[in-house]
């Protein structure tokens, strides 16, 4: 046994250590926890490291995502982290994969290769993709996150824990910094780069990265990526003294909107390799838009810039079309603005905030308050936004929606990535009574704490159901042939869905016929066969590819086929009343209950009618809840009326 061991043999024991080298483990994002964490499971000796990342390295992850340089800039993180930390230990055998984890190749076959998970994600969607791989495949799963000095680790087993989807998750409301700086996808990632980026490169301290790029040249650094890098901060350079200049011609506000809505989104654009799993932005045109000529994805400028939840105007023209000199007082807070309005407010914006800085001010931060701030943030986020094809939101909301963001900090992925180490470990084991939720926290007293593990949510709609998977070949193998199989003869009344699309149900089979591939179930995907009486637990039917030398029919059942639980019937509980926890995990005695009911407001009339499980869920999962009687009130504020 060589040195390199001796720590990790010592708190490993000798029976985990020896198996180490078999391991199978897949990382799923190489940012700041998993740079961290590769460098633990090389370093512990984990054989078999196959880690995937959707993305390119920023600059600006550098600063804790150690395995990048600076000539790394721009090329693929799961490659370039593997790179860097191979030569950590050469008895590891590392298989980087430059993807999306939700690619049609990762299916339950691809899972099921691995003993154990480990996210190291940023967003929702991924997580809660990986979470019911995991849970259909039984694959041994460690979720994780952090957020300034706050983190957590959570191990998850299918039957044994709570699995990610058991509680549902509120939508975050605050952002790491680089999350938002290349690839956004939502109005608050452009509100946040507007605010924390835009501002401060123009208006905020001088963060010249000339001196920086200088010594990267003189260390050989990629030249290249270098002189994209120098240009880049020459154009801020060039847009700052600008907007410092005395001389009024100068049109300050044209050159910076040109740089930003223009060359950076066409530098970016030049990287085909981002947009493969995204849709492209569009460079806006400063000229054009000012016109009113611009049509971006068939909306003119004068129109509502994108379909916005505020309420814009619906012939199709600004209320204040054509003016140039929009200002934050002759605004309407709650309307959206058109991609022209917005422009407007950007130049008349930046003007302001250049005259306050010819006048003395050194640099101008965010301040809600402070309306020339808000109103460059508005125009700024929007004009984004709509480059990105993401929904304008209007001054009012914007205001809301500026909250303080939360800087990533690089002790706290690297104490989260230990602690992931350590849950993995109890999960290889075995040792399910050591399992542990661990939730780092800012309390000097009691940085750790350490929760006892919650059994799975017997109403949970991800984790109770039955999994199984089919290999076939879905150009060939039709609808009605996979659920026949997957039933085995059994005459009980089922509905199919594919995530919140009704493929069929007792009184409708048109699509029995038809191809998985026609009705766009291809490889990776679910067949959800839900019972039409509610009596038997949900069976989901993970697809996956024939074997490459298979010469038969397009289909191969699972062996055994799937054997669902009846579910025990339960009354409904009340609505405030949580879901029932078991005391421990286990699995005899696992009883479903019925998806709780909407709250529905009789007014002392009729009890509200209990439909059908799965003719309410369809209702439910259309966002529809059915009214008994005209007077009826539905207690949700997100809910709207229609006769
Ligand atoms: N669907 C996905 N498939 C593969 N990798 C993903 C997917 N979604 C997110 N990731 C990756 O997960 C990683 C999360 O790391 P991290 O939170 O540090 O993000 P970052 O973008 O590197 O930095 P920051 O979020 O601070 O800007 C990122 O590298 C991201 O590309
Ligand atoms: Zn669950």
């Amino acid at each position: 046994m060589s040195a390199r061991y001796t720590h990790a043999r010592a708190i490993l024991g000798p029976e985990m250590s020896e198996r180490l080298p078999e391991t199978k483990v897949l990382l799923v994002g190489a940012g700041g926890i998993g740079c961290e964490l590769l460098k633990n499971l090389v370093l512990a000796g984990f054989g078999q490291i196959t880690l995937l990342d959707l993305d390119t390295i920023d600059l600006s992850n550098l600063n804790r995502q150690f395995l990048f340089r600076k000539k790394d800039v721009k090329k693929s993180k799961a490659m370039t982290a593997a790179q860097t930390a191979g030569p950590f230990n050469p008895n590891v055998h590392l298989h980087p994969i430059h993807g999306n984890i939700k690619d049609p190749q990762f299916d339950m076959e691809w899972f099921r290769g691995f003993d154990i998970v480990l996210n190291a994600l940023d967003n929702l969607d991924a997580r809660r993709h990986v979470n019911k791989m995991c849970m259909a495949t039984q694959v041994p799963l460690v979720e994780s996150g952090t957020a300034g000095y706050l983190g957590q680790v959570q191990p998850l087993l299918k039957d044994r824990t709570e699995c990610f989807d058991c509680i549902s998750k509120p939508t975050p409301k605050t952002f790491p910094v680089c999350t938002i700086r290349s690839t956004p996808s939502q109005p608050i990632h452009c509100i946040v780069w507007a605010k924390s980026y835009l501002l401060g490169q123009l208006f905020g301290e001088d963060e010249d990265a000339g001196g920086e790029l200088d010594e990267a040249e003189k260390q050989g650094e990629n030249a290249q990526e270098i002189a994209t890098l120098r240009k880049e901060a020459q154009a801020f350079k060039a847009v700052r003294s600008a907007l410092r200049s005395k001389d009024k011609s100068s049109n300050a506000a044209k050159m910076a909107f040109e740089k930003v809505f223009n060359s950076d989104i066409r530098n970016l654009l030049s990287m085909s390799d981002m947009w493969r799993s995204r849709a492209p932005p569009v460079p806006l045109d400063f000229d054009a838009v000012k016109k009113g000529t611009f049509v971006l994805r068939g909306i003119s400028a004068t129109g509502p810039a994108t379909n916005g939840s505020a309420k814009g105007n619906s012939n199709g023209h600004a209320a204040t079309n054509g003016q140039s000199g929009a200002s934050g007082s002759g605004l309407k807070d709650q309307r959206a603005l058109s991609l022209q309005e917005n422009l407007a407010l950007f130049v008349s914006s930046t003007e302001r905030l250049a005259a306050r800085l010819r006048a003395g001010e050194e640099t101008i931060l965010f301040d809600k308050d402070d309306d020339d701030t808000l109103d460059f943030v508005t125009a700024a986020a929007n004009l984004r936004s709509a480059a990105y094809g993401i929904a304008g939101k209007s001054r009012w909301e914007i205001k809301e929606m500026a909250g303080n963001i939360i800087p990533a900090i690089a002790t706290t992925n690297a104490i989260v990535a230990g602690l992931i180490v350590l849950q993995a470990m109890h999960l290889l084991k075995k040792s399910y009574n050591t399992l542990r939720n661990i939730h780092l926290q800012f309390k000097p007293t009691m940085p750790l704490s350490a929760v006892m593990i919650s059994p799975p949510n017997m109403s949970c709609g991800i984790c109770r159901n039955t999994y199984t998977s089919v290999q076939c070949d879905p150009t060939r193998v039709t609808l009605g042939e996979v659920v026949k199989g997957i039933l085995d003869g059994s005459e009980r009344e089922v509905s199919v869905y594919e995530a919140q699309r009704v493929l069929s149900d007792p009184d409708w089979d048109d699509n029995n016929e038809r191809t998985l591939e026609s009705l766009s179930v291809t490889r990776g995907k679910f067949l959800t066969i839900v019972d039409e009486e509610g009596e038997v637990a949900t069976v989901e039917v993970g697809i996956c590819s024939l074997p490459a030398n298979h010469s038969g029919g397009p289909l191969i059942l699972p062996s055994p086929l799937p054997d669902p639980p009846r579910k025990v019937k339960v009354t409904v509980p009340p609505p405030s009343t949580p879901p029932k926890k078991r005391a421990a995990p286990d699995d005899e005695e696992v009883t479903e209950l019925e998806p709780a009911m909407k709250r529905l407001k009789t007014n002392g009339t009729a009890e509200p009618n209990l439909y059908t499980p799965s003719k309410k869920r369809r209702l439910e999962d259309d966002g529809l809840v059915l009214l008994e009687a005209p007077n009826e009130k539905v207690e949700d504020d997100d809910i709207i009326e229609v006769d």
